[in-house]
């Protein structure tokens, strides 16, 4: 039986839901993705319906399921991965959203966030969620919904009504309402959660003004979170790993030593390193996360987050329609003459290290020869430099500079962009066989909670390299570059920094 025995992995991401079947030795057996709209009301504001990521989750994980089955191979059990931060209301007795999902990117809260940075209460924030006061995380979010929808408020005082991240919202509407549950990692991006008690906060749930009715409950990463109700997905299956996409990440990366780093290139690229069992303090305006939660014990990350990363080469496929895929971005970088250009892609704002939600993105240096070519080449060349912010970052937080990073994540198909990210930063860059890893991730959490696997370190035999892109031009020449890039965003920066 054990030969034939997989796991089904969801990948509810910001712009595409996925469901993959591995077997246990991590091979992807059989796999579903589908898009589904993205709303911006606003400028700045960005949204999901809710049912849209249900029904591609539900329809994926059917797909994939069926297709695993033809190939001999029956999942024995689920591993949610989402994106995170992103916020959903629903009422408890219906099951309706009061309200579209918030997604992480939007910044309608920037001036609550403001007015509460004003008020001095950001160390408070940041000592006990290991987070900033940015409208990126949850707790606004929840509250703008508190008070834009009519009657919301006291429906939540009264426990009509649960929050969720997507996790929560997927793990409720799998197990047919009778899962109400998050996992750590997940709750450590609400910035209502004690990174350190590893408890929902009472101080912050008043700052914030939020009811405590409204949450989930917290469990590890690895747990028996509920059972999939057949009628929603067609068997009846347990549900036993919940990550944050960019946590799950660092498990499907197997970077289970202190010191190793991942980055994950998707919509937004984000860098973990992870610092075992100390939540180590950012003076860098880093984050710190709960990396993962296993048998109760948190490992933390240093976090480094980006906004805009893949998004930049759907905004060229999308909104200037010059491109026709993403993947013609290799070639047409490769083509390119770019020297001095530089395109900031602050669309939403900027993350870390910059942490301005009111900066829109700039493009430098045009020329008359600019073309298509160039605006891809500053497009991949800014997802290059924002990484190198990060490691430096992380470089003087943790007083250890790293020599390799593990890369994964949609966009890191493209070789020129690796290669790129080698020469730009400095590091060795690593591209594992299996690039989704956010998935493998949730597949291993729930296969350890399973009983298919022994420890997580058990599975770092199963790590296996595709590619080594070595950095291969002069650090004069890097340095250049990085400071033509540190004046583009110093140029584009509202904070004056
Ligand atoms: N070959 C490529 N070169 C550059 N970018 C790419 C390439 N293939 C995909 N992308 C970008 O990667 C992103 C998709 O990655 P994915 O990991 O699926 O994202 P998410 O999980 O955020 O939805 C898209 O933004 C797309 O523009
Ligand atoms: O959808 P992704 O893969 O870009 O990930 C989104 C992050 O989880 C947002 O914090």
């Amino acid at each position: 039986m054990a030969e034939n025995s997989g796991i089904l992995a969801i990948d509810q991401g910001t712009t595409s839901s996925r469901a993959i079947v591995f077997n246990l030795e991590g091979r992807i057996i059989a796999t579903a993705q589908e898009e589904f709209t993205q709303y911006y009301p606003h400028s700045g504001w960005v949204e999901h319906d809710p049912q849209d990521l249900l029904n591609t989750t539900v329809d994926t994980c059917r797909r994939a399921l069926k297709a695993a089955k033809a190939a001999g191979v029956h999942a024995r059990t689920i591993g949610i991965t989402n994106q995170r931060e992103t916020t959903i209301l629903w009422d408890r007795a219906t099951g309706e959203p009061i309200h579209n999902a918030i997604v992480w990117q939007d910044r309608r809260t920037a001036e609550r966030c403001a007015a509460l940075k004003s008020a001095g209460h950001e160390p408070l924030v940041a000592e006990r969620t290991g987070l900033l006061l940015d409208p990126y995380f949850a707790a606004t979010k929840i509250a703008w919904i508190l008070e834009n929808v009519k009657g919301a408020r006291e429906r939540a005082r009264n426990g009509e009504l649960a929050f969720g991240t997507v996790d929560t919202w997927l793990l409720w509407k799998l197990t047919g309402g009778r899962s109400h549950a998050t996992d750590a990692t997940n709750a450590s991006r609400t910035l209502l959660f004690d990174i350190h008690r590893q408890a929902w906060d009472e101080d912050l749930l008043a700052l914030f003004d939020i009811p405590a009715a409204i949450l989930p409950e917290v469990l590890d990463s690895a747990a028996d979170f509920g059972v999939t109700d057949p009628e929603v997905l067609g068997a009846e299956l347990p549900i036993e790993g919940i990550a944050g996409d960019q946590h799950a990440a660092v498990v499907g990366q197997c970077c289970f030593q202190p010191g190793m780093i991942k980055s994950t290139y998707g919509t937004g690229c984000f860098a973990l390193m992870n610092t075992g069992d100390q939540a180590v303090p950012s003076s860098n305006r880093l984050l710190t996360t709960t990396a993962y939660r296993i048998n109760g014990q948190p490992t933390y990350a240093l976090e480094g987050a980006i906004f805009i990363a893949g998004a930049a080469i759907q905004w060229l496929r999308d909104e200037l329609g010059i491109i026709a895929h993403a993947s013609q971005s290799e070639g047409l970088a490769n083509d390119a003459e770019a020297e001095g250009l530089y395109l900031v892609p602050a669309f939403t704002g900027l993350g870390a290290p910059w942490w301005d939600p009111n900066a829109r993105g700039a493009i430098f240096g045009l020329n008359r020869n600019t073309g298509v070519a160039e605006f891809v080449h500053a497009a991949l060349d800014s997802v290059c430099l924002q990484t190198g912010d990060l490691l430096e970052a992380m470089a003087g937080d943790s007083g250890t500079a790293q020599e390799t990073l593990r890369v994964d994540g949609g966009m890191v198909a493209n070789n020129w962009l690796l290669q790129r990210l080698a020469d730009l930063t400095g590091l060795a860059v690593e591209r594992p066989e299996i690039i989704e890893t956010t998935a493998l991730g949730a597949a291993y959490l729930a296969g350890l909670q399973h009983g298919l696997y022994d420890s997580l370190e058990s599975l770092e035999s199963q790590w296996a390299l595709n590619r080594r892109f070595e950095p291969a031009i002069s650090r004069g020449t890097r340095e250049h570059v990085v400071e033509g890039w540190h004046d583009a965003v110093r140029r584009t920066l509202t904070t004056g920094k």
